[in-house]
């Protein structure tokens, strides 16, 4: 299975709930609707489009009339009845209610087959390698992926046009759809249905206020909400999504930080891994010196990819092992030493401390290190990754992120509160416990994902 339909599958409980939030919403007040459904505009073509009209009105007008809009409200009225009899069809056709017995009712299936992965993939797979320096190259090195990708299946399914007598006799069935008109009780059903998946308060009015802008009182279907959704999302997170930087310095010093569990040893054992794949030489520091569990799960990270462990004496200065590991990294001329940190928010004077003077240390030796400061979030932890943030920014520079455990988590959501709240660089993203389950970070991915949109 490719690496971004692993990804994309794992997110589906996030986008489950979701789903299921978006059917109950449309199918409260919406309607069976005929109509063929047309290519919805993008919320930015959709701007263009509006002429800027009521340019900072983000807030939608309260009443839904609609005047403009129709033109995507198919007539829908009378049944356009093509289905008549005439068109000379074999004998043995019945009417259309109970359709033809051997053409598969393929309306439905398209999600089913296992390609559902290749949906989206394709295109962003090779975008994304390019650009990120070494950190993701690897994924691609070995990728898994390049072989599935050209399956594409999804788009095979509509050979339903197989006959003419389909066509004629109009498969009404296949093009009925559920629609709900756009007004504002849909529109607060949706901010809570997205407040609920984690996104957060300001960032979900902001995302439903810019998907209702100029589509008041239009009909919309479930898979239109979750197009329109995910254009929003993604345009949240496209700035966010920048792989780690990398610097000529040697050796480039990547602190990393975070509470205790979110994934930091992991974390740099994936990482560690990747460079290492891309040719760099890595050099890794048991910072948390006090606790002797996490330096044996360093060293088993280690050797899992291949780079050296430097560790200290239990309970010894992490500041004193960062001084030795850089200066082994300098002699070694290594490309990269990564430094794990203790994460006892529970004392956090003591961890501000403990940290300031990690980098008061070695910058005695570089004086622009950190090079790197990730901090590694948690993605179950829905909203307290967002106080996370904020209590570590003021206890270390951090440039950039990494969230953990995205896979199987409902709470994927707190991701877009973050960028739209920070803005700080989304630099990778953990999907598993697997040394190769860290993933670059694309919008497009992870906001089809997270809303459930099929891009098949
Ligand atoms: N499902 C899943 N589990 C993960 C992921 N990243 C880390 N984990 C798991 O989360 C748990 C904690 O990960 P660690 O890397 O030990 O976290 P840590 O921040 O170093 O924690 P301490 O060692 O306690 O400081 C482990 O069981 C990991 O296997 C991920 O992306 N997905």
């Amino acid at each position: 299975m490719s690496f971004f339909g692993k990804m994309k599958n794992r997110l589906f409980k996030s986008s489950s709930k979701l789903d299921e939030g978006l059917e109950a919403i449309v199918g409260e007040g919406g309607e069976e609707d005929e109509a063929p459904s047309e290519p919805l505009r993008s919320a930015e073509q959709e701007r263009a489009v509006q002429t800027a009209p009521e340019p900072p009105g983000e807030t939608p007008s309260p009443t839904p009339p609609a005047p403009d809009a129709p033109t995507e409200v198919p007539p829908a009225p009378e049944p356009d009845l093509p289905e008549e009899p005439q068109p000379v069809p074999e004998p043995d056709l019945p009417p259309q209610t109970p359709p033809e017995p051997e053409v598969p009712p393929n309306p439905a299936p398209e999600p089913t087959p296992g390609p559902d992965i290749p949906g989206n993939s394709p295109v962003e797979v090779p975008q994304q390698a390019p650009q990120e320096v070494p950190v993701r190259t690897p994924d691609r090195v070995p990728a898994p992926a390049p072989l599935e990708i050209p399956i594409e299946a999804p788009q095979e399914v509509p050979p339903r046009s197989t006959g003419l007598l389909n066509r004629l006799l109009g498969r009404r069935e296949d093009r009925i759809v559920v629609r709900r008109a756009l007004d504002d009780d849909m529109l607060e059903s949706l901010e809570e249905l997205l407040i609920a998946s984690d996104m957060g308060v300001d960032t979900s009015l902001r995302v439903t206020a810019n998907m209702a802008e100029g589509r008041m009182g239009r009909k919309l279907s479930v898979p239109e909400i979750k197009q329109l959704l995910s254009d929003e999302i993604t345009r949240i997170m496209d700035p966010v999504a920048r792989p780690m930087p990398l610097y000529p310095s040697k050796p480039q010093v990547v602190l990393v930080v975070g509470v205790n569990g979110s994934g930091k040893t992991t974390t740099i054992g994936k990482l560690a891994s990747q460079f290492r794949a891309a040719g760099k030489s890595v050099v890794i520091a048991a910072g948390d010196t006090f606790r002797a569990a996490a330096v044996e799960q360093l060293q088993v990270w280690g050797d899992r990819a291949g780079v050296p462990v430097l560790t200290a004496p239990a309970g010894s200065d992490p500041a004193s092992l960062a001084f030795d590991a850089m200066t082994k990294a300098q002699a070694d001329g290594a490309d990269l030493l990564m430094i794990d940190t203790a994460g006892r928010l529970q004392n956090r004077a003591d961890l501000m401390e403990e940290l300031s003077k990690i980098v008061r240390v070695i910058r005695k030796k570089d004086p622009d290190a950190p090079h790197n400061t990730l901090l590694v979030l948690d993605a179950t932890t829905g909203q307290n990754a967002l106080s996370q943030v904020e209590t570590f920014r003021k206890l270390a520079d951090v440039s950039g992120l990494v969230m953990t455990k995205l896979d199987g988590t409902a709470k994927g959501g707190v991701l877009v509160a973050l960028a739209d709240k920070f803005g700080l660089p989304i630099h990778a993203i953990g999907v598993g416990e697997q040394i190769d389950d860290l993933a670059p970070f694309d919008p497009e991915d992870f906001a089809a994902a997270l809303t459930g949109l099929d891009r098949a």
